[in-house]
């Protein structure tokens, strides 16, 4: 391996291992202050890896040369057996025609009419809320995980369906996510892992949500009814080779995926908003006083969105200062090399999108909310703001996630006064999403 850029010894990564497990964007953090914004490390002390947060670096791996690289098989397989082999897990061939049938269905003309839905269970989520804040201070982060988890399976299903059913989902959906995270930062437990029972254990938990999944599919098909949906859209679309519909497991592997990409990634970016809101009623004014403008009373639509400008420059600020998707990587497929820095077939390259999103050289004080930053034609340097990531793997629910945040925050922000409950201390903490440690505390009244 070229040493043009330092490498961090492997015995300081082992000592410093344990305080990454529980805090790594400190860790980091001191690592680009003393080695510079790209540097060479080994995971876990024996896989080589090179880390960077240099936006052209972070180009060059997800757009430029993309070709040169894969999904890294440290994140991916494990989530790949677990939930199934759609988007998010595979590569190459497999991954360009699933792509090419999906994404008409995510693009922002088609999601209008999800909006209705959205709509339908923010509306329906008000009346618990509503007496849940009278009983005292309620954490934002679950709320917002109930709210987001709501939104998928309505705008996936479009009926309502049982509480139970969707808590049960919900819940085994975070199971399985606890339990992948566990497989990658231990691998060196998984034999136990396999051993106990733990990893059958939790391959019946996704078999069991996979049955819940198809049962819903099911009715569906035997109902032979059109709705307007994502499930109808997957349902419609046809591939361009053979005119054909994805077979039934393909369809299933790619609803998973699409919980699990699309409801903790969302509800973080929500839980953050309330946050930073709280701390700022300067910017809480000013989205009320664009809504009073725009909307007044009614519920916000897909037509009222790109009105709401201002509101939008908060959730991309939100989204800047606390992505929820804090990292990627890729393995690089073969031999390839970047200013010189050469990467070998097999490495991984983690490409740290907070970093890049919290850099002094691309961000004027990077620390501090500044909505404006996102006022239409601000000049961004390309990829120092990529919370949905970029290139062709970009999140291809980006624009639904956007919206589900806008019309979230409209509807509640209208009704609502609020306030972080006083001495509890928020902490980012870097899982497979950038969520908060012990939840956001906040006190909510009805507003006069
Ligand atoms: C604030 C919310 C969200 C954030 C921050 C986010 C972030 C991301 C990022 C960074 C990637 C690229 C990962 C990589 O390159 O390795 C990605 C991919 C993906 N996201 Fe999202 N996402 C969000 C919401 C959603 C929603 C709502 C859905 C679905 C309804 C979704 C579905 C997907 C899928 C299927 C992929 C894989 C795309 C592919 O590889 O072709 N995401 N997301």
């Amino acid at each position: 391996m070229s040493s043009n850029i330092p490498t961090i010894p492997r015995l300081k990564t082992l000592i410093t291992s344990l305080k990454f497990l529980r805090d790594p964007i400190t860790v980091i953090k001191g690592n680009l202050a003393e080695y510079g914004h790209t540097y060479r490390f080994y995971i876990g002390g024996i896989i080589p890896a090179t880390f960077t947060a240099d936006p052209a670096f972070i180009q060059h791996i997800l757009q430029k040369n993309h070709r040169m690289y894969k999904k890294s098989p440290i994140h991916f397989e494990h989530l790949g057996h677990f939930v199934g082999k759609g988007l998010l897990t595979i590569d190459g061939d497999h991954w360009l025609r699933q792509r090419r049938l999906i994404q008409p269905s995510f693009h922002r003309s088609r999601l209008a009419n999800l909006t209705h839905l959205m709509n339908e269970v923010i509306v329906e989520r008000r009346a618990k809320f509503g007496q849940e804040i009278q009983q005292g201070p309620v954490n934002m982060a679950e709320h917002m995980m109930d709210m987001a988890f709501n939104i998928i399976m309505r705008s996936i299903f479009s009926v309502s369906v049982p509480e139970e059913q969707v808590r049960k989902m919900s819940d085994q959906i975070t199971q399985i996510q606890a339990f992948v995270i566990q497989l990658i930062r231990q691998p060196y437990l998984n034999w136990w892992r396999k051993l106990s029972g733990k990893i059958k254990e939790h391959e019946d938990i996704a078999a069991d949500l996979e049955q819940s999944i198809l049962t819903l599919v099911q009715q569906r098909q035997t109902s032979g009814e059109q709705r307007d949906d994502l499930l109808q859209m997957l349902l419609d679309s046809r591939y361009e080779d053979n005119g054909e519909a994805m077979s039934q497991q393909q369809l299933l592997d790619e609803l998973k995926i699409i919980f699990v990409a699309g409801h903790e990634t969302s509800a973080n970016g929500l839980a953050w908003a309330w946050y930073l809101l709280s701390q700022h009623p300067e910017a809480v004014a000013k989205i009320r006083t664009e809504l009073d403008a725009t909307v007044g009373e009614r519920i916000p639509t897909f037509e009222d969105l790109p009105k709401l400008e201002y509101l939008s420059q908060v959730v991309d600020e939100v989204l800047r200062m606390y992505p929820p998707a804090w990292i990627t990587d890729r393995m690089a497929a073969e031999d390839d090399e970047f200013n010189g820095i050469k990467i070998a077939k097999g490495a991984i390259v983690a490409t740290y999108i907070y970093g890049a999103h919290h850099s002094p050289e691309h961000w004027d004080e990077p620390e501090v909310f500044k909505p404006e930053r996102f006022v239409k034609g601000a000049k961004i340097p390309p990829f120092a703001y990529l919370p949905f990531g970029g290139g062709p793997r970009l999140c291809i629910g980006n624009h639904f996630a956007l919206m589900e945040m806008q019309l979230v925050i409209a509807e509640m922000i209208k009704r609502y006064d609020f306030a972080l409950e006083p001495g509890h201390e928020v902490v980012p903490q870097p899982l497979i999403t950038l969520r908060p440690k012990d939840g956001i505390w906040m006190r909510f009244w009805k507003r006069q």
